[in-house]
């Protein structure tokens, strides 16, 4: 049971490890990530001054992480699409437009959350 829980204690470390440098990779080379950021931090400060409940502020909170997922797996696609496909093929371009579209589809869902919620402020 011990070396069990060494055994789990030391892979759940390596997917922290694993997932920073992950992280630290995608923020040095995309652009696009440090932006998405950016607006998260805005979007969560705005969420804590604004008089929203704790529902609401939780959605604008998880949508904008979730976001950030988006954009990461968004990376991951388009690293593993240069690595295989590095010359034109429409199954390269297939992938990346659907990775593309995941990361707008999530932005719009976090934008779509705002205007409710400001929707409902502005009705109250
Ligand atoms: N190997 C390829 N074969 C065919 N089409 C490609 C290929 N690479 C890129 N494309 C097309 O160009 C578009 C932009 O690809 P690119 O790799 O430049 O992404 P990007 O603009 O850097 O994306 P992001 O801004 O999300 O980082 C793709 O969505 C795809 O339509």
């Amino acid at each position: 049971m011990k070396a069990w829980l060494a055994a789990e204690a030391r892979r759940f470390w390596g997917t922290c490890v694993y997932s920073w440098r992950g992280w630290r990779a995608a923020w040095a080379s995309e652009k696009t990530l440090r932006q998405w950021t950016l607006a998260n931090a805005l979007s969560i400060a705005a969420a804590l001054l604004l008089p929203l409940s704790p529902g609401e502020r939780a959605l604008i909170v998880a949508l904008g992480l979730l976001l950030l997922a988006a954009e990461l797996m968004n990376t991951a696609i388009e690293t593993v699409v240069n690595q295989l496909s590095p010359q034109r093929h429409p199954l390269a371009a297939k992938a990346k437009d659907c990775g593309s579209a995941a990361v707008a589809l999530t932005a719009i869902a976090a934008g779509a959350a705002w205007v409710f919620v400001l929707w409902g402020l502005w009705v109250d």
